[in-house]
């Protein structure tokens, strides 16, 4: 059984915590303080790393780089005011959808 079910709300919590830090202290706080194309930004470079890691990279940089990019999507959504599980919500809710298109096909 998974013992990290809680990570990324624990991540979320200490990204909200650390959000009005000194920037010198505090990576989160120095990203917020660049503003929302620099977090925005971030993302995009980390989700590239992410892909390249995957095309030709090892798995062990595979991991890395998906944590830079879930952490740099954390602190995105977090300067957006959007809830981690929000995001979870309509994961939930697209699985409750899933199938719906094949099932649609097979009735027409
Ligand atoms: N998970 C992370 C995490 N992953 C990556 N990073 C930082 O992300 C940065 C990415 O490096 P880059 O070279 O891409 O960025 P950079 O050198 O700042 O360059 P720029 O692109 O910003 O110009 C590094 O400084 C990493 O330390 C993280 N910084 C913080 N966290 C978590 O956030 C918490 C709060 O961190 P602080 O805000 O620093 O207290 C920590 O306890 C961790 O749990």
């Amino acid at each position: 059984m998974s013992t990290h079910t809680d990570t990324l709300a624990r991540l979320e919590r200490t990204i909200a915590a650390r959000r009005g830090a000194s920037p010198d202290s505090s990576y989160v706080a120095k990203l917020n303080a660049k503003g929302l194309p620099k977090m925005a930004q971030k993302v995009g470079e980390e989700a590239t790393e992410t892909v390249i890691a995957a095309v030709s990279g090892s798995n062990e940089e595979l991991v890395g780089e998906s944590a830079d990019l879930l952490f740099h999507l954390m602190v995105l959504l977090g300067a957006k005011g959007v809830s981690f599980d929000h995001v979870l919500a309509e994961l939930d809710r697209r699985e409750g959808l899933s199938g719906l298109d094949e099932k649609a096909s097979r009735s027409e």
